[in-house]
């Protein structure tokens, strides 16, 4: 199989829950062996796209194929090729950690001894194999999520579907389950997912797209994306809660745009230090000023005129 072939493609991908339209018409294509994520704020869209993709939803209208399969009519046989992890975790509590694999590795048809030494493997892919024995229910979120996916990977899937990975994680788990994601990439598993969190977006995926309101505003590598929308750096100033809007005209002019947020103004520059000073020198003077490099966040808020998470 080329390196470069597509796993997955819609064409005006539709979804509509009686007058609401949930997903308005997309387009994307995944290749073989990429991560691929949907960024986008809660109710963009992406769990409805996510559901569509993994057999699970009908697709309103549009085109969609995975192994160039159309999932009307080839559900089972594309849900066996697939591996989904949901949002929120539907691991059963009773049970104890490896049960959890047995039991999913038996649904999808593995006999005993497959079983055993696929679970055997993933455990120690999950970093949980002293917790084999446990009951899941006293487990860490993270934890949690790992064994989530563990069990989403008992049948060898080709895609993964991650929805919102590391939602409600601290951020230690969430960089013990971001370098698992890596080497499951590594080892040739071609990666979905959805995330609110432009970090996750930036760290794991190869390309993207910018959802909002069902449609996809943005498209290509996290790089490219703050090449085009953003510059390299931006300047954050705070100022007295109250009358930091009024700060807004005084630093016109300097950089090239300026956002002003509910609690701070942004100086999109490509050189930061230099647009402070130039703040500095028009005698402005906020209670605190910091350079930081530009994110999907910047990109984000120049498209749609709001931040990802409110
Ligand atoms: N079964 C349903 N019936 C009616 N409306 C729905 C249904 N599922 C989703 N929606 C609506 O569709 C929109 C998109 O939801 P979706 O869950 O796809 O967004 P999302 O980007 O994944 O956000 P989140 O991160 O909150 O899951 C939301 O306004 C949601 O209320």
């Amino acid at each position: 199989m080329p390196d470069n072939e597509i796993l997955l493609s819609a064409t005006g991908l539709t979804k509509t829950f009686g007058e609401f339209t949930a997903v308005d018409g997309i387009d994307f294509a995944v290749r073989k062996g990429e991560c691929f994520g949907f960024l986008g704020p809660n109710g963009a869209g992406k769990s409805s796209t996510m559901r569509m993709v993994g057999c699970v939803s009908p697709v309103t209208s549009g085109e969609l194929r995975l192994f160039g399969l159309d999932p009307a009519g080839n559900g089972p046989a594309i849900r066996a090729r697939l591996g989904s992890c949901p949002q929120r975790d539907t691991l059963d509590e009773e049970l104890t950690v490896e049960e959890n694999l047995w039991i999913y590795g038996r649904y999808f048809g593995l006999s005993r001894k497959e079983v055993r030494s696929r679970a055997a493997e993933l455990l120690d892919f999950a970093q949980l194999t002293d917790r084999a024995g446990d009951k899941v229910e006293p487990l860490s979120g993270g934890m949690k999520r790992r064994l989530t996916i563990a069990r989403s990977l008992i049948n060898s899937p080709e895609i993964l579907l991650l929805d919102e990975p590391t939602t409600g994680l601290d951020p230690q788990a969430r960089h013990v389950l971001w370098d698992r994601l890596f080497r499951l990439k590594r080892s040739g598993v071609t990666l979905v997912l959805t995330t609110h969190y432009m970090d996750e977006a930036e760290q794991l995926c190869d390309r993207l797209v910018v959802m909002d309101h069902g449609r996809i505003v943005a498209e290509g590598s996290p790089r490219s994306l703050i090449d085009e929308f953003s510059t390299r750096e931006v300047l954050e100033l705070r100022f007295d809660a109250e009358d930091h809007k009024d700060f807004a005209e005084q630093v016109t002019g300097i950089g090239e745009r300026v956002e002003v947020l509910p609690d701070r103004l942004l100086v999109y520059a490509d050189d930061g230090e230099q647009a402070a000073a130039v703040v500095h020198s028009r005698g402005i003077e906020p209670l605190s000023s910091l350079v930081r490099r530009a994110t999907l966040e910047d990109v984000f808020l120049h498209l749609t005129g709001r931040t990802l998470v409110d």
